[in-house]
């Protein structure tokens, strides 16, 4: 089943820094009214004034959930909503809730603190304008089909009124991604593999469950108080039946993987999305860059990424092939989130020694081997690196059974990025910019 793609236009701004690991702001969803609404917001001073840019193109829902025909209304939509989330049907969210302080604004409405009147819990609201448009009902349903893993923004209640739709989730005050990435630099190794493994259960268990996010990046990743990394934002995101394909245009300029651009596509958009978030942990600058959305669209099209320069010294020999194996355009060497979960970085940082010890190292250095042209394909040394990355998986098993003894080892073992002086950040801050 595919989709007719819908267009329409905005301006490009101006870089500032949250924008450049940002989309650069491109996503569609929503009509004509959000977009005066937006504009009113942005007058007056919105957080995101400024970062939203570009020609933008929208990609209706592809799969047809039994909540997506047309004509329907959102009540009796979320009449079709089982589980937990309570439904706010009679009820209005000010019996409730007491609404605090506005903690986020997307494009889209705006997200404020608030408050259960009966239990003093606080959470976030998020309002949605009806708009007449599938998508808010989409998000609705699609959030509360995933709702219930612990990677996952939690939807606690939906109440809906004349105007909008109140969407209270589980409250994340740790923040976004996006700003604790701005403010410590460069990620270790460990940090990143312990992140990165998070984010591809959650995509997994999103793809088990039949839905496509289409928006994987940093802004969308929120923390909780305790730093546990929480997947939101699911107003890009389409269900879809297995071996089901998409099309139209849909994302984040930075992170749209290429097929999106050339028209067909698949769950393995979210792969591409994760494997820029993991260059951008690691590296600190975006894969794909360019002075407007064509340019990062021609780069995202044709640019090789040479993993040989000295920004990737400090990086290891596995995360790199991670990276080139996530990033592949060949979509269907590209991993799937079960492989990323099985690749030895990930099983290195984030697994017991013993669970680590039980890999066959022979298979993975063979299937490293068949992989061999992609790593390092603009350097004159990628033979080298991929004897060395085929080796390396060998010195690692070797290495490993050392691990149980002095844990240390292991982070010497892999050559994890030093922590980042504090100078450094800034120029970091000014390569993000380069992209958008
Ligand atoms: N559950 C939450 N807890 C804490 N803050 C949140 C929560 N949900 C959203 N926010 C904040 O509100 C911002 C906007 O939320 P969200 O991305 O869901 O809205 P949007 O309208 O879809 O935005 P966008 O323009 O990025 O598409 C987030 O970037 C985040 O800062």
């Amino acid at each position: 089943m595919e989709t007719p793609m819908r267009k329409r236009k905005g301006t490009i701004s101006s870089c500032n820094f949250g924008s450049c690991l940002s989309d650069g702001g491109d996503k569609v969803r929503r009509s004509k009214k959000c977009r005066e609404e937006r504009s009113r917001t942005d007058k007056f001073g919105s957080r995101k004034a400024g970062l939203t840019s570009g020609i933008v193109m929208t990609a209706p829902p592809s799969g047809r959930s039994a909540l997506d025909s047309p004509g329907r209304g959102l009540k009796r939509k979320l009449g079709c909503i089982e589980a937990a989330t309570q439904i706010g049907r009679r009820k209005k969210l000010e019996h409730e809730y007491i609404l605090g302080t506005e903690i986020g604004q997307g494009r889209f409405g705006s997200v404020r603190l608030c408050r259960s009147k009966a239990s003093g819990d606080h959470f976030a609201c998020k309002t949605l304008r009806k708009n007449g448009e599938e998508t808010v009902h989409r998000e609705v349903e699609i959030m509360q089909h995933l709702s219930g893993h612990p990677n996952v923004v939690t939807l606690k209640a939906v109440f809906d009124d004349s105007e909008c739709v109140h969407l209270v989730m589980e409250l994340c005050s740790g923040g976004r991604l996006l700003d604790q990435m701005v403010k410590e630099g460069r990620y270790s190794e460990h940090r990143a593999a312990n992140l990165l493994k998070d984010l591809a259960l959650v995509i997994k268990y999103c793809h088990d469950m039949g839905v496509v996010h289409r928006d994987i990046k940093p802004e969308n990743i929120l923390l909780t108080m305790s730093g546990k990394m929480k997947l939101a934002d699911f107003g890009l995101a389409v269900r879809v039946a297995s071996g089901q394909r998409l099309s139209g245009v849909a994302g984040s300029p930075a992170y749209v993987a290429p097929e999106v651009l050339s028209g067909h596509y698949s769950e393995k958009v979210d792969i591409w999305g994760a494997g820029v978030l993991l260059h951008a942990l690691l590296v600190g600058t975006l894969p794909f860059q360019g002075n407007s959305r064509e340019d990062v669209f021609e780069a995202i099209k044709t640019v090789e990424l040479n993993f040989h320069n000295e920004v990737w010294e400090s990086v290891s020999v596995l995360a790199r092939d991670l990276i080139s194996r996530m990033l592949t355009r060949d979509v269907s060497s590209r991993m799937s989130a079960n492989e990323v979960l099985g690749h030895p970085w990930i099983l290195f940082y984030t697994e017991s020694p013993s669970r680590v010890m039980s890999i066959n190292f022979r298979a993975v250095r063979k299937s490293a081997a068949a992989h061999r042209p992609k790593l390092g394909c603009s350097s004159h040394r990628s033979y080298e690196e991929q004897e060395e990355s085929s080796g390396f998986v060998d010195a690692l098993a070797a290495a490993i059974s050392k691990v149980r003894i002095s844990e240390p080892k292991r982070t010497r073992i892999c050559g994890p990025v030093a922590q980042i002086p504090q100078e450094c950040s800034s120029n970091m801050k000014a390569n993000l910019c380069t992209a958008f």
